[in-house]
């Protein structure tokens, strides 16, 4: 009797050590999985990457039914850097929130910041997860994200297992995460910014050539694979150097910004603007058709002409441009996609060169193009 007794309690002790070697074993793994996608976070080649990795990757190895991203953007510096690179994503319009303030951090995370677990309260957590269905979430960790004694964001997991994240259970890894994504996101902000200024120009704060020509390639690639129209429009400022020589180069300068910024104002997300060199400007308008294209081009025209510079002495110089407009035209014999963007370009310069023989402070669009079959 007794050696079944103890029979038994050794074959249920032996169950016990058998499931605490398995959870063991599962926590072991666990913790390679987070070792190496805190490899990989920073290993992240850019902001964009980083923040999929968080949203997308992370979201599957944790096991978590949401996450979500804040970040502190007060001067909208994120949102231009990531519009840089991709101007739609949908991982990250799902997960990722952009501050004016840092206000709603300060209220979720108390001094001393640290990770905080505990039930989903969708009158407080709800907002946390953008646009995600927050109704079966039931748990939620917000780790609250900082820099040299600044929130610059915070991040969310929630959870449809109320027990997933308890008050008051041990917070050391999301800790550690927590420190990691902080750096890893001040890191790559740093990298998007040196890469930025090689790519924008500095007196107007649009985007240069270089970065340009990169786009309209990508553009080109995209509009031919979709059989999407692309519109290019060429933009010169009517009598510049009358501007310079009469109001000196400073005023001509401030015409520039000015100009650059009118210009960005009437496009959309997805447009490109950039300056080409001197006082021209080019822009690129996907899945935009000619009939459009020469809309948008009179809208900037007319903004420009309807916005002198204002002059110190009070009034205002007139500024007007001029502008060529050009549909992408698919010719089977040339497939190089430069060869293309190089004839897109061409064709847009010619519309603004009948534009300025026009008389200036036009728009002439090119001839539309064929079929889209290449
Ligand atoms: N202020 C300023 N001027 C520039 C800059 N880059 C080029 N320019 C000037 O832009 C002027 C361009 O003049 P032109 O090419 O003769 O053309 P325009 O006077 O605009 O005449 P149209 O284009 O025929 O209407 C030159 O005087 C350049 O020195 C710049 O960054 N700042």
């Amino acid at each position: 009797m007794l050696i079944d007794q103890l029979k038994a309690e050794n074959q249920a002790l032996k169950r016990q050590l058998d499931a605490l070697l398995q959870a063991a074993r599962a926590n072991e793994e666990k913790m390679r999985r987070f070792d190496q996608l805190e490899h990989q976070l920073i290993g992240a080649g850019s902001l964009l990457e980083l923040l999929r990795m968080l949203l997308g990757e992370y979201r599957a190895a944790f096991g978590v039914e949401q996450i979500g991203v804040a970040l502190v953007d007060s001067e909208g510096e994120t949102r231009r850097l990531l519009q840089l690179e991709q101007p739609s994503d949908s991982t990250l319009s799902a997960g990722l929130r952009l501050l004016d303030t840092a206000a709603p951090l300060q209220a979720l995370h108390a001094l001393p910041w640290k990770p905080w677990l505990g039930r989903f309260d969708p009158a407080r957590h709800a907002g946390l997860f953008s646009a995600m269905p927050v109704g079966m979430l039931r748990s939620v960790a917000l780790l609250p994200l900082s820099r040299h004694g600044q929130l610059i964001g915070s991040l969310h997991f929630g959870s449809t297992d109320p027990q997933r994240y308890e008050a008051g259970a041990g917070t050391q890894f999301l800790e550690r995460l927590s420190a990691i994504v902080s750096v890893c996101l001040e890191s790559a902000l740093n990298q998007e910014r040196v890469k930025r200024a090689g790519l924008t120009d500095a007196l107007t704060g649009v985007h240069n050539r270089r970065y340009f020509e990169h786009r309209q390639l990508v553009e080109i690639s995209l509009s031919i694979r979709y059989r999407q129209p692309l519109a290019c429009m060429f933009l010169d400022i009517d009598h510049f150097k009358r501007i310079n020589d009469g109001h000196g180069h400073g005023a001509g300068d401030a015409v520039l910004r000015q100009v650059g910024q009118l210009i960005q104002g009437q496009l959309r997300l997805g447009d490109t603007i950039a300056r080409w060199g001197g006082e021209e400007f080019v822009v690129l308008l996907p899945r935009t058709s000619g009939v459009q294209a020469a809309e948008i081009a009179e809208r900037i025209r007319s903004a420009i002409a309807q916005h002198g510079l204002p002059l110190p002495g009070g009034g205002e110089l007139p500024v007007t441009t001029s502008i060529g407009v050009a549909m992408l035209r698919i010719d089977p014999s040339i497939r190089e996609p430069r060869l293309i963007a190089e004839g897109l370009i061409k064709n847009a310069d010619q519309a603004l060169y009948a534009a300025k023989e026009g008389g200036r402070n036009r728009v002439v669009s090119g001839p539309e193009p064929g079929s889209f079959e290449g």
